[in-house]
């Protein structure tokens, strides 16, 4: 008898479970409506304010795994592991990204200095000049080193159908803006307000790990920050003035983090944009090094000097010892921070020798020594004998005679834009060495050349007039970074060391133009107009 009523009890039960089911759906439904559809702008095109870069660009999402580092081996960027990266990527996103990006916002110290002296600036004077505003080629998505995918690439590219490129580009971290800004002809672009929030990121943010980066003779690290950023370290290791010692080979000299801040803003003031963003940061050793470091390589190198000072040295092959130690006062260290370039299974380099280079030996002499016609014979060389890889490479020598840097034996291209691109001026730890000397040799290839890029030589000339005199913008650009506060990153006599070589960079052109007739490469036969009379050559 008791069928029918416990049939009807879960009869209701049925029903009462069925409602709860449909309430719950109904629930969930609106809540993921809002907290959980990400903007539809996933492949949004970041609109650019330079007018070099005025057409709307989308990037591929392929730049995800930027931030994966050294620790991945070449070219193993399966699927899996691109989703993992990027899912990773806007996890941390979304809590640490705006606290980056407002703090980012606020202009450092002496950033604020140099507002207020607007309108007696010379930096500013010679940036506002039409030969630093040149509208360059216009860009096609080739261009770009990196892209987000656009609704195009959506369609057809298999490659990148499983990224998750939901957030918004201004919210990507600055290291990732820096990547995802790198084209053809330069590796950013000066006007790009990132390049300060860049900066700051490096000179500001948390450290979370510091490791021994392998590659090269001397000791740097790899410091890794919240958001997958990282950069390259290099310390101090003498006092800012100490003068390379005359009897020390170019090949045992030391590295200075003051020449790799110096040399980025060299090569931006010359207008090249060649170098990655370096910033000088003072650091705790023990705080950020010692207590952070998972490598044991650096950790069991510390010690405490017999003045207190808490030191380091790691291994390498140069300088890596109890005698040439790193050390705090006593925990804090000046170093220098270079923005860190894509990976390299992303973006594979190509690293190319440099005609030029030198023998690297005590007694041997190098072909370009001993040869004064050497450079006939580049010049029929690939790629030397195409396109504009010659007038690139007497750029170099130009920016290195300037800072008196030796050690170019390498320079790196990107890959995929092959033979027709900028070349990295990586590495510039050995420059600013010596004021009270020059070395000619340096000049070679533009002397034994005799041909120069029509832009570098006019940028050249305006950097030697006393409205733009290149000691006086790069003692304001140096006054940028955190580190002078301190005390100023180059002294005056490396400062008027530049005005000196750069007088004899000119007069080196001159007394090619008194014999040849092809020295100027014309870049810039169809700005003419935009430049005016003013400088003829
Ligand atoms: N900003 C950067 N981002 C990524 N990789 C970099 C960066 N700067 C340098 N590298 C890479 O690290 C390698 C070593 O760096 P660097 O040349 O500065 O060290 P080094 O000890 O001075 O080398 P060497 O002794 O050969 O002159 C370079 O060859 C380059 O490929
Ligand atoms: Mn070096």
């Amino acid at each position: 008898n008791r069928g029918p009523s416990t049939r009807s009890i879960y009869l209701g039960l049925a029903c009462l479970s069925l409602a709860l089911h449909l309430l719950l759906a109904v629930f969930c439904l609106s809540v993921l409506q809002t907290t959980c559809v990400l903007p539809t702008s996933s492949s949004s095109s970041i609109p650019r304010t330079d007018s070099r870069h005025n057409e709307s660009v989308s990037h591929t999402a392929s730049s995800s795994t930027a931030s994966s580092s050294d620790k991945l081996p070449e070219r193993t960027q399966n699927k899996e592991h691109r989703r993992l990266t990027a899912n990773t990527l806007h996890h941390e996103a979304d809590d640490t990204l705006r606290e980056v990006t407002e703090k980012a916002k606020e202009p450092t110290g002496a950033a604020k200095t140099i507002q207020k002296v607007k309108g007696e600036s010379k930096l500013e004077a010679l940036f506002e000049h039409p030969l630093y505003n040149l509208p360059g080629p216009e860009l096609q998505p080739d261009d770009w080193l990196l892209r987000l995918k656009n609704d195009e690439d959506i369609k057809d590219a298999e490659s990148y159908d499983d990224m998750d490129w939901t957030s918004d580009v201004e919210t990507y971290p600055p290291w990732l803006r820096f990547h995802l800004g790198i084209s053809r002809w330069e590796l950013y672009n000066r006007k790009d307000p990132n390049l300060a929030q860049l900066t700051h990121y490096l000179a500001t943010q948390r450290i979370l790990g510091a490791v021994q980066k392998t590659g090269g003779t001397q000791l740097k690290l790899l410091i890794s920050f919240p958001n997958h950023g990282q950069a390259l370290l290099k310390p101090m290791k003498q006092s800012r003035d100490t003068e390379t010692d005359v009897n020390l080979f170019y090949f045992s000299d030391f590295e200075r983090h003051n020449a790799e801040i110096s040399a980025f803003h060299l090569d931006r003031l010359l207008g090249f944009n060649r170098i990655p963003p370096v910033v000088g940061r003072l650091m705790n050793v023990t705080a950020d090094i010692r207590e952070k470091t998972t490598d044991h390589k650096v950790s069991r190198t510390f010690f405490t000097s017999p003045a207190g000072n808490v030191c380091f040295y790691g291994q390498c092959e140069y300088y890596c010892s109890t005698e040439h130690p790193v050390c705090g006062r006593p925990h804090l260290l000046e170093v220098s921070l270079a923005a860190i370039l894509p990976d390299l299974s992303l973006a594979p380099r190509r690293s190319w020798r440099s005609p030029w280079r030198r023998s690297y030996s005590r007694t041997k002499l190098a072909q370009w020594e001993k040869n004064p016609n050497y450079c006939d014979s580049v010049k029929q060389t690939p790629p030397y004998s195409q396109g504009t890889r010659l007038v690139d490479l007497i750029d170099m020598a130009v920016l290195d005679f300037l800072m008196s840097n030796m050690d170019r034996h390498h320079y790196e291209t990107f890959e995929k834009f092959g033979n027709e691109t900028f070349l990295l001026h990586l590495d510039n730890g050995r420059a600013f060495g010596r004021h009270s000397q020059d070395e000619p040799s340096i000049l070679a290839p533009l002397q034994q050349c005799c041909r120069i890029r029509r832009s570098t030589l006019l940028r050249l000339r305006l950097l030697a007039l006393p409205d733009f005199r290149l000691s006086d913008v790069m003692r304001e650009s140096l006054a940028q970074d955190p580190l002078a506060d301190a005390a100023p990153l180059l002294s005056e006599a490396h400062l008027s060391a530049l005005d000196r070589r750069l007088a004899a960079v000119l007069q080196v052109v001159h007394t090619c133009q008194e014999k040849h007739t092809d020295v100027i490469h014309d870049d810039l036969d169809r700005y003419d107009q935009d430049i005016g009379g003013k400088f003829n050559s």
